[in-house]
């Protein structure tokens, strides 16, 4: 079997890289090897640290690696057009990946491209990018420019983000509260923005990132938000970095946002759980919002109003934007619901305790390797060295799958190591 077709997008160390970018249609820029890896401008702002990498998908060439901006070390993206022989400098979506000891690149279904990034551990080594995906075609047409969008993959099945809306006073808060201290290293909260006043108790960067309306519709503008809404008369959104944060942190995120925000993520395709919470009534909801003390009159006739309308979006067939209802009257019978809704009343879990899957093995990616795409899977094949101090010589990054997209992490992946020798794999390079 030949495992190790050499791969027409990977370009590796020491080699002419960009000399290897077909750039002979249209009035394409002097774009010289020897000037790059010399490290001298060449009109595109892009200097060469010896770690680009090219990829081509359809009639576009995506140059990825080193960066244009010595004060975020992290790894740029450049596109030229072969149509219209351009350089495009893109908006970049997402957190990108820091500089690495190289990488390679695999075009994925002609709308991400994986990037593998050398001498990182593997919970680090794989980043897509996505050039033609529905997130990034929906960025291109609000920002009306050339976008691209970061996603991290996570090893294994992070469980999907969750989505809680309701009413304002309905007990979301109090609900996703408990859920955190309950199972505090299970879950992590999605920090919002907000234009609105700090109440007595919170604490910027905890309850909110309290900000100013001017800095947060700029920051829109810059396609840093993965949602936002006006709700009863302040800003409101959640940033793709702070649902970036829980992913890192391992946890699975909780989004307190109003049914207008669940409707943009769910538009998003974004894979997530759709709750609604509802009032028993709204003389209770009244009541609750009034004890609650944090509003003044006006602002509860205002909130009042738009929970209406807010409880007829979500009990409305079509378009449906919830997965779940949820009453809150008795709190801990609400409580009780929401967590078997998630799977964690006490019969769930045991069983899940009893299936418990081992946790994933701790393996390095070398910096010397060749790599193949074989269907789902990229092969990583260690070269010498490595290969003496690895018991297993293949790495297999397996993105059959992979679940979600930017923004936010790509979630499913599984990579393993195999020995070519032990599973008698004939590998050719
Ligand atoms: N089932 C319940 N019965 C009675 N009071 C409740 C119940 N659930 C929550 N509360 C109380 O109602 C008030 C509002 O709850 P909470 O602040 O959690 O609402 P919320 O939906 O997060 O509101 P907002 O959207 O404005 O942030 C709080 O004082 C809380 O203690
Ligand atoms: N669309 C969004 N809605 C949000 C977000 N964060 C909070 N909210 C909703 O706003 C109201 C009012 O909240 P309050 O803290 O002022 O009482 C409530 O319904 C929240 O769910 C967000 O990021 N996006």
């Amino acid at each position: 079997m030949d495992l190790f077709s050499p791969l027409s997008s990977c370009f590796d160390q020491g080699e002419s890289r960009i000399a290897r970018l077909d750039i002979s249609m249209g009035e394409a820029p002097a774009f010289f090897a020897d000037d790059l890896q010399k490290g001298f401008p060449n009109g595109l702002d892009l200097k060469s640290n010896g770690c680009e990498t090219s990829i081509v998908v359809g009639n576009r060439t995506y140059v990825i690696g080193g960066t244009s901006d010595k004060s975020t070390l992290s790894v740029g993206v450049q596109v030229y057009d072969r149509s219209s022989g351009e350089w495009i400098n893109p908006t970049v979506l997402g957190t990108k990946p820091k500089p690495s000891k190289g990488h390679s690149a695999v075009l994925l279904n002609e709308d991400r491209i994986l990037i593998i990034n050398k001498g990182t551990t593997l919970d680090d080594c794989a980043w897509f990018l996505e050039v033609d995906t529905q997130y990034v075609r929906k960025q291109r047409k609000i920002l009306g420019s050339e976008v691209v969008a970061w996603s991290k993959g996570v090893r294994g099945n992070a469980e999907k983000p969750i989505v809680i809306s309701g009413p304002s006073g309905v007990g979301k808060g109090t609900l996703i509260s408990m859920l955190m201290k309950e199972f505090p290293s299970m879950f992590g909260f999605s920090v919002s923005h907000t234009t609105r006043a700090p109440r007595a108790m919170e604490k910027d960067g905890v309850h909110y990132h309290f900000t100013e309306r001017s800095v947060m519709e700029k920051e829109i503008k810059d396609g840093k938000f993965l949602e936002f809404a006006e709700v009863h008369g302040n800003l409101y959104g959640t940033s793709v970095e702070a649902v970036e944060v829980v992913a890192d942190e391992g946890k699975r995120c909780i989004l307190d946002i109003d049914v207008q925000g669940a409707k943009s993520v769910r538009d998003t395709k974004i894979e997530a759980i759709f709750i609604f919470i509802k009032p028993p009534s709204v003389e209770q909801l009244e009541k609750r919002l009034r004890a609650r003390k944090t509003e003044t009159d006006e602002q509860i006739e205002k909130r009042l109003k738009n929970a209406k309308g807010e409880m007829e979006q979500a009990e409305a067939q079509s378009p449906c934007i919830f997965d779940h209802i949820l009453e809150n009257d008795i709190l801990d019978k609400c409580y009780a619901s929401l967590k078997k809704l998630l799977g964690l009343d006490d019969e769930s879990v045991i069983a899940a305790s009893e299936s418990k899957i081992s946790a994933p093995e701790v393996i390095y990616l070398p910096t010397d390797y060749s790599e193949s795409k074989i269907g789902d899977k990229v092969i990583i094949r260690c070269r010498n060295a490595e290969l003496e101090k690895a018991s297993k010589d293949l790495i297999v990054v397996d993105v059959s799958s992979i679940k979600g997209s930017a923004p936010g992490r790509t979630r499913g992946l599984n990579i393993y190591t195999m020995d070519s020798f032990l599973d008698g794999v004939d590998v050719i390079n």
